[in-house]
């Protein structure tokens, strides 16, 4: 009894809390009294008079039971459900949950966990699926969301996001429990409240430009400071005294979204009549003589017996902050970044505001909120789908925070993108925003403003010019009130340190579609940056029109035999080459186009391989951009693409899976991609989310992959979908394009044709089958992104050498030996082939060390 007692309590305090407006509104969905007041359902789980609401969410589930279980004779279907169980348990051996049983009304509750690993099973159909949904983002991370069936898992950096946005352990518990079909698995309540007992509770805040380690538990500090490097790290001086105990006096939680409005939004349409400012009071000051340890830790205060919302704090040098977040982390305490930007008297304020027209979408309004939803700014993540407007979620929490803000790219060309953005979305003027890159190294006029920059420009510390070396003594001499990071799924763990120490800032935006890095060092930014605040569905805003809807297909293109003979006999470099400009793939990117041209679409034909995409877009007779496209012409065969109706296909290299914003394109078809990425796959379907024709009625976008059948392409492709068949995509496979052979002029029908392309594939040189070589990082750039310089300088490396073919294979006589019949002539050529295999000429390579060995020691 006294069990629930606590839960009630603080399910009372939370839901108060979100109540006053600290931008959670999934409790709303979840108010209910008419479920709790059923004692059909398992009373024992829930506290008879909680206040949180539930009303949505148990309106749907008592009307969901009514139409599943009525007239249903539950002892007998429950005696022959066991029989079944015993029957099919050895099949499922250690994963036989059998003995979890359902709750009697299971067929009206959507969900199911694992008691094993904290993995959640969502019925995406349940009439509650979208409050379900929206509660699992907010306590869990999404592995796969396809049509039907949801999943997701419970972590304990999931359990931190939670609580940073404000959920309570007794809260996760009880919704879980209310939407299980099963009890909740002792073993999963015990790890949420594990984690959530120590996650959320110290927070980092910078106040006075001093940082604070802050929490409302006494208890937990005092645990802290037990640890000696986090004891040495803090500061203790008179002066310091004073300004802890005004933070631990008079700091309040107390939500204060009511004053905080989010630019953009509806609320601000209505509050731009009465511009009161911020509130900027300054803190009053608190008791001065009492020993410090016991005011940080003492909970014999009076006052904070009192108020619970009181919080501790102590203050922290700023040369150590590292090393107490990581401390911290180790401990299991990790700290939350959240900076009082309304009570930053210190830093100058930024007059800058979403433009009028601006409107934000509702969904980067929710993202928004996880971010400002207790009125203070919280350092984390967001996660939004490639070409939902994360460049604008961006620029709105900067006009929230109004203070100096530095933003890092990847690129030189996204850094004028966003600048471009800045400008056009909000009111800033061209003297407040200024560009840090290799080109161009600005200051901004006044005390406060806006600098893009990109990563390796800040984390760099090797061969700075003289103008570099200054600039960045200018951003590491302020304090700035946020930095947006964007791409932060790219950005190596090493230069992320650089830039999180070298620049001050108050609280830290990531931004990324794809939270996944094939290094798996995904758990790094969350230590780095902090939680994961928001991750939208991607197929939810395709239904909602915010992207496109796309169909997406893999289509299996046989390699002819002779390209299947050198495929297996050459080695990976050249193997890529092969299945690349499989001619039977040339045909089917060439139907495609025609296909889609017939019908209207502008298409992109994206190829990593830039000797691919030459031969392909000059055989189609396409224009094509690559790394080593001059900016002009780069310009021009974009203005083409989206205003002349004669130009509908152009060819782009992996210059254009980032950063490229065709909103006319409305077909992508992907002849050569680098390897498994799947992180590459998403921000190539990316370009045709934004479609702008995507919400015209029945409209869907077309993403077609061309992978070569029986070929390594395989399995790489069926590796980098991976991430989009978990966003819920379904890829088709097409084994047969109907039509392709009675199209007219199509490309490499005879035998002739295509053995003088595989001679012209096998003649190349074997860097042309590199993927890297396309981009080369300048000054400023990640390596492996785009580049101002990609567009106006020569990337490649030189020309292929010509010249090692042999005189037959270029009179073409060799290519006799592509004849079916003439088994010799493959025969001798594969005699011919210089030994392939490596441990081969590592022998040759031993014994031509050992001669030289036997001659040294030979010489007098
Ligand atoms: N609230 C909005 N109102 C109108 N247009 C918007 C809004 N939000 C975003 N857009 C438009 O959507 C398009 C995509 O936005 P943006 O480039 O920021 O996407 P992104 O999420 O950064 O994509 P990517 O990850 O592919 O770079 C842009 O053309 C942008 O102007």
């Amino acid at each position: 009894m006294s069990n629930k007692r606590g839960a009630q309590g603080s399910i009372e305090s939370s839901a108060k809390r979100f109540k006053q407006g600290d931008g959670d509104d999934y409790h709303d969905d979840f108010r209910d009294e008419e479920y709790m007041s059923d004692p059909a359902t398992d009373s024992a789980l829930v506290p008879k008079a909680a206040t949180i609401n539930f009303s949505a969410l148990t309106r749907k589930l008592a009307e969901a039971r009514r139409s599943t279980v009525t007239g249903a004779d539950e002892s007998s279907l429950d005696t022959h459900r066991r029989q079944q169980d015993s029957l099919v348990s050895h099949i499922f051996m250690d994963q036989d949950f059998s003995w979890l049983h359902l709750k009697p009304d299971h067929a009206s509750r959507p969900l199911w966990i694992s008691p094993e690993d904290g993995h959640i099973i969502l019925e995406a159909f349940s009439p509650i699926a979208e409050q379900a949904q929206d509660f699992l983002v907010a306590i869990s991370e999404p592995v796969s969301r396809p049509a039907f069936i949801h999943e997701y898992k419970l972590t304990s950096y999931s359990l931190y996001a939670a609580v940073s946005v404000g959920l309570q352990t007794e809260d996760i518990i009880e919704v879980l429990n209310r939407l299980s079909k099963v009890p909740v698995p002792e073993s999963i309540i015990s790890f949420i409240r594990e984690r959530t007992l120590s996650y959320g509770k110290v927070k980092l805040v910078l106040k006075h430009n001093k940082y604070f380690v802050e929490s409302s538990h006494p208890e937990t500090l005092q645990h802290l400071l037990k640890d000696k490097s986090i004891r040495e790290a803090r500061v203790v001086t008179q002066q310091t005294d004073n300004s802890i105990k005004a933070a631990t006096f008079t700091t309040s939680r107390a939500p204060v979204k009511g004053n905080l409005v989010i630019p953009g939004t509806k609320e601000a349409e209505k509050k731009k009549d009465d511009p009161s400012g911020r509130p900027g009071a300054p803190m009053a000051p608190g008791p001065t003589d009492a020993d410090l340890f016991t005011s940080v830790v003492g909970v014999d205060g009076d006052e904070i017996e009192e108020d619970d919302d009181n919080v501790h704090a102590f203050e922290i040098d700023d040369a150590k902050i590292d090393d107490v977040k990581k401390r911290c982390n180790e401990l299991e305490y990790p700290m939350l970044e959240e900076y009082d930007f309304r009570n930053d008297t210190v830093n100058a304020n930024l007059d800058i505001d979403l433009k009028p027209a601006t409107v934000i979408r509702p969904y980067q309004e929710t993202s928004l909120s996880k971010m400002f939803g207790n009125g203070r700014a919280r350092s984390g993540i967001i996660v939004l789908p490639c070409g939902a407007g994360k460049t604008l979620v961006g620029i709105t929490a900067a006009c929230t925070i109004k203070k100096s803000c530095l933003v890092l790219c990847t690129s030189s060309v996204s850094v004028m993108q966003w600048k471009q953005q800045f400008m056009q979305w909000s009111n800033i003027t061209d003297r407040q925003i200024a560009v840090f890159t290799a080109e161009s190294k600005e200051r901004f006029a006044g005390e406060s403003g806006i600098v893009v920059s990109t990563y390796s420009m800040v984390a760099n510390t090797h061969n700075r010019s003289h103008e570099s070396k200054k600039m960045m003594e200018f951003l590491t001499s302020r304090e700035w009130g946020f930095i947006l990071l964007d791409e932060v799924h790219v950005v190596p763990a090493a230069m992320f340190r650089r830039v999180v120490t070298t620049i001050k800032a108050h609280s830290k935006l990531g931004l990324t579609a794809t939270l996944v890095r094939e290094d798996d060092k995904i758990a790094d930014l969350n230590y780095m940056i902090g939680p994961k605040l928001y991750e939208a569905n991607w197929m939810d805003l395709a239904a909602k029109g915010h992207i496109a809807n796309v169909q997406c297909a893999e289509v299996w293109c046989p390699m002819t035999p002779e390209f299947y003979r050198e495929y297996l006999r050459e080695q990976s470099r050249k193997r890529m080459l092969l299945y690349c400009m499989n001619p039977k793939k040339f045909q089917a990117c060439q139907f495609l186009i025609k296909f889609h041209e017939d019908r209207g679409d502008k298409i992109i034909v994206f190829s990593d391989n830039v000797f691919a995409l030459e031969a392909y877009a000059k055989k189609l007779g396409k224009p094509y951009i690559h790394g080593g496209t001059g900016q002009v012409e780069r310009m021009r065969v974009l203005q083409w693409f989206q205003h002349d109706s004669n130009v509908n296909t152009i060819f782009l290299s992996k210059v254009g899976d980032t950063s490229i914003d065709l909103p006319e394109a409305t077909c992508l078809i992907q002849i050569s991609s680098h390897f498994g990425s799947r992180r590459q796959e998403a921000q190539r379907l990316g370009r045709i989310l934004r479609a702008k024709r995507r919400n015209d009625e029945g409209f869907n976008a077309f993403f077609y992959s061309l992978v070569s059948k029986d070929t390594q392409e395989m399995f790489y492709s069926t590796k980098r979908q991976q991430f989009l068949i978990d966003q819920g995509y379904a890829f088709k496979v097409i084994t047969h394009l109907d039509g392709l052979e009675s199209l007219p002029d199509l490309v490499y029908r005879t035998k002739d044709e295509q053995i003088e392309l595989i001679s012209s594939v096998l003649l190349a040189n074997e860097s042309e089958a590199d993927l890297g070589t396309d981009i080369r990082a300048g000054e400023g750039d990640l390596a492996g992104t785009v580049t101002s310089k990609d567009f106006g300088l020569p990337t490649r490396l030189p020309a292929a050498q010509r010249t090692t073919g042999s005189l037959t294979a270029l009179s073409g006589a060799q290519h006799m030996s592509y004849v079916e019949q003439n088994k010799s002539a493959n025969k001798k050529l594969s005699r011919d082939a210089a030994p392939r295999n490596k441990l081969f000429s590592k022998r040759d390579k031993d014994r031509a060390a050992a001669r030289k060995e036997v001659r040294s020691s030979a010489r007098p």
